[in-house]
């Protein structure tokens, strides 16, 4: 690289950001939790793609399934999944609306972030309806 005759500015950059010690934006809070429930239905998706396969083989299996679904703790993480992919949706209904170039100033982009969090509460709601 050629430095002869001109001036070598060190910019001031951030090192080792702590994202915990950020106060993030509603609309980052969005972007996380949608990665996470994401991540989160990949794998309950698995889990509940093998309980219906193991319903399905026999009397005994489909009963076996309805006693480990039965279980108060299970309900609770049913609640979970099914809350995580309930976000997962709306969340991913707002991210295809933004790329249809809706939503995508600071202010609206932070409404429908409130809205989805919002929509979510209530189908978490009805999802735990649902479960219990
Ligand atoms: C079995 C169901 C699903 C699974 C396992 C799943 C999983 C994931 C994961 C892991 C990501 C994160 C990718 C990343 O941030 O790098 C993602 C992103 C995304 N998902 Fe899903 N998803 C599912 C269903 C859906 C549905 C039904 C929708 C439609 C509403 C949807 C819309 C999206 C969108 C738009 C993104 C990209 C978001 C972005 O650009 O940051 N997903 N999905």
């Amino acid at each position: 690289m050629e430095l002869v005759g001109k001036t070598v500015t060190k910019k001031q950059r951030p090192v080792n950001l702590d994202l915990r010690t950020i106060r993030q934006p509603v609309t980052a809070i969005a972007s996380i939790l949608h990665r996470v429930s994401g991540v989160i239905t990949l794998f309950a998706l698995a889990i509940l793609l093998w309980l219906l396969s193991y319903s399905l083989s026999s009397e005994a299996g489909f009963r076996a399934v309805v006693d480990i679904l039965d279980g108060f703790f299970v309900g609770f993480i049913l609640w979970g999944v099914l809350t995580a992919l309930a976000y997962h949706i709306v969340g991913g209904i707002r991210h295809l609306i933004m790329d249809l170039g809706y939503c995508e100033e600071l202010e609206s982009g932070a409404l429908s972030a409130k809205v989805a969090f919002g929509v979510t509460i209530v189908l978490s709601l009805l999802a735990g309806v649902l479960v219990w």
